[in-house]
């Protein structure tokens, strides 16, 4: 479902600020694989997100969703494949409009006409059942402003609304990062209950070496632009968050921040 070919990317190339972000990054997802990524400060987490979104061209190498090289793609017109919550809950949403008119714009991402910010009473019920399943009472809610949501309710709604364009990618940048412990626990386990119904197959960054393990099918440890460690369902089983900083150890000048350490 996601081939990444040997993917390589330097931000200001051959000047003393070079940074080799991506030095050659494969990766094959299969559908419905969720890969939990973890790495050091500046391991090109992010830029591999960004890659995949299209907000970045990689210098060399391809990248592939369902067959079709979309390397050089617009992140526009790859949108509708491409689901994607970021670390910081205000990203995903609109403050300024209400819980129904952010799900129908969500609705309309990758399409070209036919559908507005406007909501009938069919497209109603259908958000209304949608929010249901995130078990906050958000669908007695639809005509409350977004921007009055707690942190954790907006990274769900932006959850639930990255998934409304019928993506087959899902990307996730930290995106519980910036919730209490609660939240961010309500908040996974909504994410593992939406790639599971969807079938997505997932990228999701986290400092959290517990999280890491605990979800998906898959792990991989970035390091200065690589990928320096690929466990299988099997392996990360038996793995431990104290296994996973044991190899962060093995990293020589590896700056690893607080909050893995104390995950
Ligand atoms: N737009 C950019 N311009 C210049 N350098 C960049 C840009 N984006 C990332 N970098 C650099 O590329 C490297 C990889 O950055 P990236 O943000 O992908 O790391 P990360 O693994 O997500 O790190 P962190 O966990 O600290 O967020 C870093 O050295 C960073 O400074």
């Amino acid at each position: 479902m996601l081939e990444i070919h040997d993917v390589r990317k330097t931000f200001f190339p051959n000047t003393v600020n070079e940074r080799r972000a991506l030095q050659g990054i494969d990766l094959h997802l299969a559908e419905g694989d969720f890969v939990t990524v973890i790495g050091s400060n500046g391991a090109g987490k992010s830029t591999i997100l960004n890659t995949i979104a299209g907000k970045l061209t990689p210098d060399a190498g391809s990248v592939r969703v369902a067959g079709k090289d979309v390397t050089r793609m617009a992140d526009h017109r790859r949108a509708r494949w491409i689901g994607r919550v970021f670390q910081d809950p205000t990203a995903g949403t609109a403050p300024n409009l209400t819980i129904e008119e952010n799900m129908a714009l969500a609705l309309r991402r990758g399409h070209a006409r036919g559908l507005s910010r406007s909501v009938s009473g069919g497209r109603r019920e259908v958000f209304r059942r949608e929010l249901v399943k995130l078990e906050l009472g958000l669908e007695d809610r639809l005509t409350a402003k977004v921007g009055l949501l707690s942190g954790g309710q907006r990274q769900a709604l932006s959850l639930l609304m990255a998934t409304f364009s019928g993506p087959k990618i899902l990307l996730l940048d930290e995106h519980t990062a910036a919730l209490d412990p609660s939240r961010a626990e309500l908040v996974t386990r909504l994410t593992e209950q939406v790639v599971a119904e969807h079938a997505l197959t997932t990228l999701m960054v986290t400092h959290n070496m517990s999280q890491a393990l605990q979800v998906g099918n898959r792990l991989i440890m970035m390091h200065d632009g690589r990928v320096i460690l690929e466990l299988d369902a099997e392996q990360k089983a038996r793995a431990t968050p104290a296994d996973l900083l044991a190899e962060f150890g093995k990293i020589k000048g590896a700056v690893v921040d607080d909050k893995t350490m104390l995950s």
